[in-house]
């Protein structure tokens, strides 16, 4: 198992490039079980839930080739030979669930196992079941698999979520397209990456409004033809980097970047001492001061501010002037990060969905364990401030969300190396 050998250090300056989103890619993938012919996506990341997606969807009969060095991905569907999505591939990712609704849509059937929980919460699929059921779609689960079947075909149906869920608005978003008549979500997530996904099937001809909003409606039709689309650019990844002059002092523009994507984060930087300037290729991101100032966070769904940033801005926090309080709102144990921030020197209490951090002048340097994605990147950011050398093991879950993190933190002067075994 590989780990990444961070030594705290000077300021960072220079130029990082944004890749496509992770989670915008893993739904437009599915999206091509939809129809018989080819969906090519364009700026697609390199990373390893991407090659398990495509894994999964070899597994279906879809072919998937990855073309410039993985940023381009060609797929065609033209026949759906095996409809059971299985355990030991989805196991592996959760977003493994989005070949349900397509699967269903186009096919009338399919069978697919259940994810399972994760490091972060449990994580239920009884928003994504209920949402098909509402589509006339039949769901029994046995053996650990959820059997679906549509025999007549899905018909549109009206779909009132309780709460918001991402995956759940795309899975019932995608199969909509191809049932008889008219869906409405009420109550639908309202995230850019739902936006990219309702963009890239209407490309495909499917009939969809009110994308970005809490309705969207969905005009079934006959088929949907191919279509290219650039997968939008990674907000989350985006989020990440721009603390990086933050944490370590210095200058540094993200490439892709957008203010649309991350207005909510960007508000609690500048409440926090950032200017965060848009420049013709991205944004440019500067520490007002010597030290950031604490600021109480609340995860939300979008336009809130996103708990896939909430372990980073705690790296931050950790080194603010004053006491923060970060509410967790979305997944049940997502402060998985806090103990191995303690262990380099953080002061932070937990106590439920409530994490209160009171900011220490310097951290230092220790081997950590990470558990999660988005906990991995907080100890390399955490690692960038601190004095001495921090070592991250278990950085398998890194690799799932950010591709070539080494080279783009080195390109602006972090001292970082990546131990391969260990
Ligand atoms: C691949 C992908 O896009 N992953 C993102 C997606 O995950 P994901 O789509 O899994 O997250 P959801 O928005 O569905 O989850 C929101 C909340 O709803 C609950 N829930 C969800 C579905 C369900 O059937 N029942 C249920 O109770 C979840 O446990 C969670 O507490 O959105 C999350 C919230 O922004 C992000 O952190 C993830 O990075
Ligand atoms: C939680 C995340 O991803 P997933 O839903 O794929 O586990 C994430 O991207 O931070």
């Amino acid at each position: 198992m590989d780990s990444i050998l961070v030594t705290g250090g000077g300021p960072l300056n220079g130029q990082i490039p944004i890749a496509g989103a992770k989670n915008a890619c893993l739904t437009l993938m599915p999206a091509t079980l939809l129809s018989d012919e080819p969906l090519t996506l364009t700026n697609a990341p390199r990373l390893s839930d991407i090659a398990t997606m495509t894994t999964l969807l070899q597994s279906l009969g879809a072919e998937v080739s990855s073309l410039q060095g993985g940023q381009v991905l060609a797929m065609s569907s033209h026949d759906l030979n095996n409809l059971t999505a299985d355990y030991d591939i989805v196991r592996k990712m959760r977003a493994s669930i989005l070949v349900l609704g397509p699967m269903l849509a186009r096919a009338g059937q399919a069978v697919v196992s259940l994810p399972g929980g994760c490091a972060i919460g449990a994580r239920p699929v009884d928003l994504h079941l209920k949402a098909l059921e509402a589509l006339g779609a039949e769901m029994e689960l046995k053996d650990g698999y959820v059997h679906a079947k549509a025999p007549g075909g899905l018909k549109g149906g009206v779909v009132d979520f309780p709460i918001v869920s991402v995956g759940a608005t795309e899975n019932v978003l995608m199969a909509a397209t191809l049932a008889k008549g008219t869906t409405v979500i009420n109550n639908a997530a309202r995230e850019p990456e739902i936006v990219d996904l309702a963009l890239c099937l209407q490309k495909m001809g499917a009939q969809i409004e009110g994308e970005g909003t809490s309705t969207i409606t969905v005009h079934g039709v006959d088929r949907l033809h191919g279509a290219t689309h650039p997968v939008v650019t990674d907000r989350i990844e985006l989020g990440t980097y721009m603390l990086a002059p933050v944490i370590c002092g210095g200058e540094v523009e993200l490439l892709g970047g957008r203010l649309d994507l991350v207005g909510a984060f960007v508000e609690k930087l500048d409440q926090c001492g950032v200017d965060v300037t848009e420049t013709k290729s991205g944004l440019l991101v500067k520490r007002r001061g010597d030290r950031v100032k604490a600021v109480d966070v609340v995860t939300e769904p979008f336009p809130g501010f996103p708990t896939d940033l909430q372990a980073q801005m705690m790296a931050l926090l950790c080194t603010a002037e004053g006491t923060s309080v970060l509410e967790e709102k979305i997944f049940e144990n997502r402060f998985m990060h806090a103990p191995e921030l303690i262990r380099m020197g953080a002061n932070i209490d937990v106590h439920g969905g409530t994490a209160t951090v009171t900011g220490v002048e310097r951290l230092k340097g220790a081997p950590v364990m990470a558990t999660d994605l988005r906990a991995s990147v907080s100890l390399i950011l955490a690692g960038l401030a601190a004095e001495g050398e921090t070592r991250v093991s278990r950085v398998y879950h890194l690799d799932r969300g950010y591709e070539r993190v080494v080279s783009k933190l080195e390109a602006v002067g972090a001292k970082i190396e990546r131990i391969s075994g260990q």
